[in-house]
């Protein structure tokens, strides 16, 4: 069975409900989902799996959150080739960067040498029924496109 990391920063919980519902898409689609906050994990677990799912809302202007720092730091002494990945998160389109952080993780993904196996996941404030859905989908899409790249 394909297992995959999922990793999130999340303050108010936005980011947190997509995770879980990533998540419950990844178990729809026949993957198996490890789901942690980034402050209870090093980003070396990585390659303990098949793929990794980053998210995180946006702090300041469009920076990463505080929180996500070291993880992100810690990114930069992994060889990431081939590691499949994908990254979702939450901001706000009355920002300047909307969802930044989401962007910040997708380079670093690239910098390290990782797959984007699909396009980011960018939500405003918490998923509405048709976002929680889209996040559902983000999950079973992964897992599909992990077990055509494997
Ligand atoms: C001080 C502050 C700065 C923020 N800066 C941004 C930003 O630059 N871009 C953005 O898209 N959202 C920004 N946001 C909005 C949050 O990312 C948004 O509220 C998000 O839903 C929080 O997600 P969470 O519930 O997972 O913590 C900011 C929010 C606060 C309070």
């Amino acid at each position: 069975m394909t297992k995959v990391l999922v990793a999130y920063a999340s303050l108010t919980g936005n980011t947190e409900e997509m995770a879980e519902l990533i998540v419950e898409g990844i178990r729809q689609a026949g993957g198996e989902a490890v789901l942690k906050s980034v402050t209870e994990c090093n980003a070396v677990e990585i390659n303990s799996y098949e793929g990794v799912l980053l998210g995180a809302y946006t702090w300041g202007d469009g920076e990463l959150p505080d929180e996500a720092l070291d993880f992100y730091e810690e990114m930069d002494e992994l060889d990431l080739t081939a590691v499949k990945s994908a990254v979702f998160g939450s901001g706000d389109t009355g920002y300047a960067i909307y969802c930044g952080a989401v962007d910040l993780i997708v380079e670093k993904l690239k910098e390290r040498g990782a797959v984007l196996l699909q396009d980011s996941l960018k939500i405003e404030y918490g998923p509405n029924a048709a976002e929680k859905e889209a996040c559902r989908q983000f999950g079973r899409q992964f897992i599909e496109a992990c077990m055509v790249a494997s």
